[in-house]
This record gives C-alpha cells, structure tokens and sequence, in this order.
C-alpha cells in the first residue's frame, strides 16, 4: 500500500518527466458541477496537463482556487461565466471535455435531457469553434448521441468542422462492462478491458463480449447485457433525485483526456471506444457511430470495424443501428431549425 506522501510524489516526478515533452491546455466547461469537480481534480494530477481552465456558469473560480492549490505543476484558472470568461477559458486548448447540462431523474431517458441539454451544448459548440476551432472536442452531456451531431452542426455551419477531432465519451460504458464482467467470473477487472459499440443510451450500448472470448449463454447473458446498457439507470435510481453518475463519470473522461495526451504527445496504439463521426454504418443512414478508435496526434488516426460478432450480438448491433439514426438525426435537425 502506498501512502498519500508516496502517490503525490509519484504524480510529481512523473510530472516533470511529462512537462519536459509538451505543455497541454485542457479546458472543463461545466467545471463546478458533479462531474466536472472530480473530473478537474483528476486532471489536476495529470502530468500531461500543464494548464487546467475551469469554466461554469456558477462557481468555477471558488473551484479552480480549491483545485490549484494542490502540490502538481499545472496552472489552474477559474472563469467569470461571461462571453469574455468563455473565450478567455477555451483560447489555445488542446483538449475541450464538455460536461455541462443537467442529469437525469428517476423515470427519465436521456433523450427526455435533449430539450434543456442541446441548447447548452449548441451554445458551448459555438464558443468552442470561435475560440478553440483545432481543439479536441470531447462531449460528456446527454444524450450524447444528440449532442454530439450538434456540435457537429455548430462547428460544420461555421467552416471548421474536422471530424478528426470530435469525441463522444462512451468510456463509462467500457468501463462498466469491464467491472461487471469481472464480477461474474470473479476476475480482476484491471485485466477486462470489453469492447462495447454504437451509442450511449439503453439499447444503442452493445458489448460485445465474445471478442474477449467469454461465452455466457441464457438468462445469465440477458442479465449481463441488461446491466452494461442500463448501468446508469442503476446509479440515478441509487441518487435518487439527486443526479446521475459523477464520479465513475469523472474517471472515464479523464482516461479518455489520458489517452487523447497520450497520443498527441507519441505513443503507439493508443486505442479507446468512442462515439464519432464514422463511415462504418452510413449507408445505413448512421453517420455517427462508436467503435475502437485508434488515437494519435491529429485526433482520430484510425477507426476499427465491429469485427466478427455473434448472432446474439448482430441481434443487438440491428436494434441499436435503428434506435441511433433517430437520435442523430434529431441533434442535426434541432440546429436546423435553431441555429
Ligand atoms: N457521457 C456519459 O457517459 C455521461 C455520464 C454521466 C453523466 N453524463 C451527463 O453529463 C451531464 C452533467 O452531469 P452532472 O452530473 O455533472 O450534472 P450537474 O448538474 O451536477 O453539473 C452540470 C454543470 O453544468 C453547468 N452548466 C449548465 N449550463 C452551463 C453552461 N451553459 N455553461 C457552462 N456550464 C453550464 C452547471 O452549472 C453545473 O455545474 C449530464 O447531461 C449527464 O447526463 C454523461
Ligand atoms: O445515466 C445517465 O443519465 C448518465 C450517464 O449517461 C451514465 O451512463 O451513467
């Protein structure tokens, strides 16, 4: 077991090690909420990040202060939630996670988020492809397969839209298919790493557990692909009232950061599952769709096919390709008609 003294000097020698190779800006907007507090302080121990900019619309500079006093080389700053604050906050970032937007309550889908979530988003894309056109642009706010065309939209109405560079983040789902794989067959979840594709809501999530070799068959494959594609529903009944997922949440987008800075700064291989702009299902009117994607300095470098699946899972990938058209086409047709 190592002490909290050992883990921080651990974070700080791996700190100057990665700030020698390149500063990274990352900016959270939603910053003060329930994600985007742990999602900022797990940032703020990132040695890959050299400048952490918080933005809300309530409360970010009390954050940021809180945030930066804690012993890592990044600076943090705190934004006035004004257009000024905004552009201020986004200017030279590399990597832009957008979590603000309300979370569900019990009894609600997702999509019952889009009327109140896709005007924030449209409105944040807007800033983003004003002051930060080449950032990476990595969506958390629900329903993601909405507000990820928005933005899409945003970005294509204003002449720099680059697919490249447009990311929702289904990583919760991998990672929760990972962990309750690992309670079934009592493994380590560390060693789980499930590939899940399509979207994320409900029936638009599809692990596909065959392609880690596991075999389950029956009402225990029912219970298990029921857990991973209703894993939030758990968490908001559990909240009861007060929010959904914050915390998995948190550490979902902050690997998902990782591996985005990771890439940029020259690893190899650096692949995760997300929602992007995708020519795997567009001849069936899908253009946006999440797969392994191979990460690297320019964003996306390479997007992997579905691969071999089993009839179960072909089943599951049919429901989800209809259910994801809807969903897109309505985050395409909301800027339309509300630009
Ligand atoms: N992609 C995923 O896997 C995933 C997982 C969990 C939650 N979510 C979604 O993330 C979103 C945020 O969830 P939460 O629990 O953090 O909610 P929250 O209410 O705790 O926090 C949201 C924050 O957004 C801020 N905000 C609202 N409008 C804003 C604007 N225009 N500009 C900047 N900030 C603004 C709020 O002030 C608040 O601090 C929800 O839509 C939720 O459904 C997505
Ligand atoms: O379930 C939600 O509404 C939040 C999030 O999308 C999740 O998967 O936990």
């Amino acid at each position: 077991m190592f002490s909290a003294r050992q883990i921080f000097a651990q974070v700080q020698r791996r700190g100057f090690a990665a700030s020698a190779r390149q500063s990274s800006k990352v900016t959270v907007l939603g910053a003060a909420g329930g994600i985007g507090q742990p999602l900022s302080l797990l940032l703020k121990l990132n040695p890959r990040v050299s400048q952490l900019a918080l933005y809300d619309i309530r409360l970010a500079p009390g954050v940021a202060a809180d945030i930066g006093h804690i012993n890592t080389k990044s600076e943090v700053r705190g934004y006035d939630a004004t257009p000024s604050g905004l552009a201020e906050a986004l200017k030279g970032a590399e990597i832009v996670l957008i979590p603000a937007g309300v979370p569900r309550k019990p009894g609600m889908t997702r999509d019952d988020l889009f009327n109140t979530n896709a005007s924030i988003v449209r409105d944040l894309a807007k800033a983003a492809a004003d002051h930060a056109p080449e950032a990476n642009i990595l969506i958390i706010s629900n329903p993601v397969n909405s507000t990820v065309p928005i933005t899409a939209e945003v970005f294509k109405s204003k002449g720099v839209y680059n697919p490249k560079r447009l990311f929702g983040v289904t990583t919760l789902d991998v990672v929760r298919a990972s962990r309750f794989i690992s309670q079934v067959k009592s493994t380590d979840p560390a060693n789980e790493n499930i590939t899940v594709v399509g979207g994320h809501s409900g029936a638009t999530i599809v692990p596909l557990l065959s392609q880690s070799g596991y075999n389950l068959t029956g009402e225990q494959l029912d219970q298990y692909v029921h857990r991973v594609q209703f894993g939030g529903d758990e968490v908001v009944q559990a909240k009861d009232g007060a929010g959904s997922a914050t915390l998995s949440m948190a550490m979902a987008g902050a690997r998902f950061a990782e591996s985005l800075l990771k890439a940029a700064q020259g690893q190899k291989n650096v692949i995760e599952p997300t929602f992007v702009d995708s020519p795997l299902y567009k001849d069936q009117g899908v253009e946006y769709f999440a797969s392994n994607v191979e990460l690297g300095p320019n964003g996306v470098e390479k997007i992997h096919p579905v691969g071999k699946i089993t009839d179960h899972e072909q089943k599951l990938l049919d429901v989800c390709l209809k259910d994801l058209a809807g969903n897109i086409n309505k985050g395409i047709k909301f800027v339309k008609e509300n630009p």
